[in-house]
């Protein structure tokens, strides 16, 4: 089946949507039963998509979960209040005091915060390395490393990392290390993580899974040597989310696939003349060939979406500043992957890299291209950067 069609069918089964389209959002903290035996039944399957108790979630959870499996492959999907703690709950699912992780040196920031503060603090190592290592990781394989993070492209400096090369070498270590994948700017529309062995796949789901800019939500897919330990520590952690959250990003998942085409589509248009302009240094879209690991992109992705970002040549905080206050359908905000677009300055790249060195000279300006009419978005950014000088 069509990723396509499975983004229609997925999660629908009659016992979660008792006939409807959609299944109805269950509210729910106590589950009731009318025997022993039925509790005993219900405690003995509660981690199996078994009404329980609310932590564990309820039919509407239950949908979610199984419609990304369905989609992005692997054994079970664990559900968090966002992004970050989709991030967190998978890391301090299989580290414990005295490993070490591999953490991409491009990771977003909340990330590498994480690993700075707070892993630190629970006697676990981290070393970044260079989102283009490739192969080249093997280097750092310690006999205490247990996970290897990507995040692949780099969500704001976009670098498209050679992940079978990582994962090759991972497996190679003889040393069961978990690879953890961010594929939130691929969705798994665009990269199938399972089909290149990676253990876990993370989606900041508040992003284009959502696409509507207005829910928090994480999910992390294990495969079936991670789902349970994934699961139990996920629990242990008290990670749960709201059926109402959950609901309306099986609404935002339904149209995930057209939203995704016309980002695209729309995203190429404007880099491509952002790319032909004297002012701009360079692009760095994954699809195209100025940004670092377009060739990984054009071999493992089937497509990208509306964030990238550009390098201007020069610029200085108050040029940036003309630019972005006048702008007229880019707005500033973080966050993306909802249906506007959006614009943003992002200074001091090198205070977020420890293992490689942000050589640009330029303003780094990064943007999400929504579904408006490019046209309006071009004459935007045209008019914005005649302020930029
Ligand atoms: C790849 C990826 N993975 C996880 C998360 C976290 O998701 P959550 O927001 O649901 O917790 C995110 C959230 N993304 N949010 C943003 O990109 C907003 N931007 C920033 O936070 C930011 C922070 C510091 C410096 C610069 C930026 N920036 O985007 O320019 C993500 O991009």
């Amino acid at each position: 089946m069509k990723k396509s069609t499975k983004i229609v069918s997925a999660g629908r089964d009659k016992k979660w949507t008792q006939g409807l389209v959609n299944p109805p959002v269950s509210r729910g903290s106590t589950v009731v039963f009318n025997s022993v035996k039925e509790m005993k039944q219900a405690t003995a399957k509660r981690h199996d998509k078994t009404l329980f108790y609310g932590r564990r979630g309820t039919q509407t959870h239950f949908a979610f979960q199984e419609a990304m499996v369905e989609i992005e492959g692997g054994a079970g999907c664990a559900l968090y209040p966002c992004g970050t703690a989709a991030i967190s709950g998978a890391l301090l699912s299989f580290l414990k005091q005295g490993d070490h992780l591999l953490m991409v040196d491009t990771a977003y920031e909340p990330t590498r915060d994480l690993c700075d503060k707070l892993l630190t603090r629970y006697g676990i190592e981290t070393t970044y390395y260079d989102p283009m290592i490739g192969a080249g990781i093997s280097e750092l394989i310690k006999a205490n490393t247990k996970v290897i993070f990507l995040e692949s492209p780099g969500s704001l400096t976009m670098e498209v990392q050679d992940s079978p090369a990582i994962v090759a070498a991972a497996r190679a270590a003889e040393q069961d290390i978990v690879v953890m994948l961010d594929n939130t700017w691929a969705s798994p529309i665009n990269f199938s993580p399972f089909d290149f062995d990676i253990d876990i796949s993370i989606q900041a789901a508040t992003k284009y899974i959502v696409g509507h800019s207005d829910v928090m939500l994480g999910t992390a897919v294990a495969n079936q040597r991670c789902w349970d330990q994934l699961r139990e520590n996920s629990y242990l952690l008290g990670q749960c989310t709201s059926p109402d959250d959950i609901y309306l990003a099986m609404r935002g998942m339904r149209t995930l696939g057209v939203r995704l085409a016309r980002h695209e589509k729309n995203a190429l248009e404007v880099a491509n003349w952002l790319a032909q302009r004297d002012d701009v240094d360079h692009v760095r879209h994954p699809a195209l060939a100025s940004c670092p690991g377009n060739e990984f992109f054009k071999r493992d992705f089937q497509g990208s979406c509306g964030l990238f970002s550009f390098v201007m040549k020069g610029g200085n905080q108050a040029a940036l500043t003309a630019l972005l206050d006048g702008m007229e359908h880019f707005k500033m905000g973080y966050s993306w992957g909802g249906y506007e677009s959006l614009i943003m300055g992002v200074n001091g790249v090198n205070k977020l890299r420890t293992a490689t060195q942000w050589k640009a000279e330029g303003t780094l300006i990064r943007v999400h291209i929504g579904l408006e009419d490019t046209s309006d978005l071009i004459a935007d950014l045209e008019a914005g950067l005649a302020r930029f000088n």
